[in-house]
């Protein structure tokens, strides 16, 4: 657990980053820190493992004062992974995540194999360990430094904007990588971001900052988006957040009908589904036997957004539902997501 009690950082200049901070991560949760740049994010985050030490109030790791702990040992549980990686250039990605076993002084045979293990761990081939971080795209680079944070297995992992120099599809990418990580180890995690969509995609509690480095709301993603505790963090989550609060209901209760299903499109008169062999969607072949791109698919028991946006972007107007293995389910309209979503409101 961290806990920050009524911290305040001033620099030496005067700015005030950080503002009578307090808020608790609970241990083995995301935690996100999401506001407009400048807003003390990064400081708030680089006084838990004192890289900058506060003016006045208290963080604790585990109930303790970090200030009582000299940085070295307080850092061995704290892994750190920032933008662009920060690997060392000279160094092969297998010898960047060997790093701090080895400093902890295991045997380069065992550090080296505990770094492979990494990589496995986040979804990197082993081939890539001999190379050098200029041979990596951004997101594997990306892979490795949360590799190498995690190699000194610290319960602590502060991650400081990690996905934001990797294009959208890498980033979420990047970030279900993260959640499925997470599912495994654990970790007490304070993630930084100024992007909200990132923020409610992966934390389990959102603390939006305001300028001045005030802390503005500190809820679970979907009490952020239901119930902003001000205009400020209303407007900082977006004027869609009536659409993107759907992310938070399942889709278990809206009806699914059926279409009609064929293997070769052919002129029919009417709408049907192209399904393969296994009865997986291909598209949909419109009533004259042409066949229209268009239209996502949801899985079954997934997020009532996922329903809606299969709906809306269906050629045929029905929104394609498929079972675990990705093969068809049934379809619902736009309407029967809308009359779920009404019925409860309540
Ligand atoms: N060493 C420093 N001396 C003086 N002011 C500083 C120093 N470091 C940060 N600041 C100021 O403190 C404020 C908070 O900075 P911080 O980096 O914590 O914000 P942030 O929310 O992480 O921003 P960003 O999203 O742009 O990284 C800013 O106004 C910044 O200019």
């Amino acid at each position: 657990m961290i806990e920050f009690r009524d911290v305040t950082k001033r620099f030496d200049d005067g700015t005030i980053a950080v503002n009578g901070l307090s808020l608790v991560v609970e241990a083995g949760t995301i935690t996100v820190f999401v506001g407009p740049s400048g807003c003390g994010k990064t400081t708030s985050l680089r006084m838990v493992n004192r890289m900058i030490d506060p003016t006045s109030g208290t963080v604790l790791v585990d109930g303790r004062d970090v200030l009582s702990v000299d940085p070295p040992t307080l850092r061995r549980g704290i892994g750190y992974v920032i933008q662009q990686a920060g690997l060392f250039p000279h160094r092969t990605v297998l010898d960047n995540v060997a790093t701090v076993p080895l400093l902890s002084g295991w045997s380069k045979t065992k550090a080296r194999s505990r770094a492979a293990e990494l990589l496995e761990l986040v979804g990197l081939p082993a081939e890539l360990g001999k190379r050098y971080p200029v041979q990596l795209s951004g997101g594997q680079q990306q892979r490795v430094g949360v590799a190498r944070a995690l190699a000194a297995d610290p319960p602590v992992l502060l991650m400081d904007e990690p996905f934001s120099a990797v294009d959208p599809v890498v980033r979420e990418g990047l970030q279900d990588e993260l959640l499925r990580l997470q599912a495994e180890l654990d970790k007490t995690i304070v993630f930084v971001t100024h992007d909200i969509d990132e923020a409610v995609r992966i934390g389990e509690k959102v603390a939006v900052f305001r300028e001045g480095g005030v802390l503005a709301q500190y809820a679970p993603p979907a009490e952020l988006l239901a119930r902003p505790a001000d205009d400020f963090v209303a407007s900082f989550v977006g004027k869609d957040r009536g659409y993107r609060s759907l992310s938070f209901v399942d889709a278990s209760g809206v009806a699914v009908g059926t279409a009609k299903t064929v293997s070769e499109p052919a002129a029919a008169g009417e709408w049907q589904l192209v399904v393969d062999a296994d009865g997986r969607p291909q598209g949909w072949a419109a009533p004259d036997g042409s066949v229209v791109p268009g239209g996502s698919l949801y899985a079954l028991g997934a997020p009532i957004r996922g329903a809606l946006d299969a709906a809306l972007s269906s050629p045929s107007g029905l929104g394609v539902a498929v079972d675990e293995h990705g093969r068809y389910a049934g379809v619902v309209t736009a309407r029967q997501v809308l009359d779920v979503i009404e019925s409860r409101r309540g």
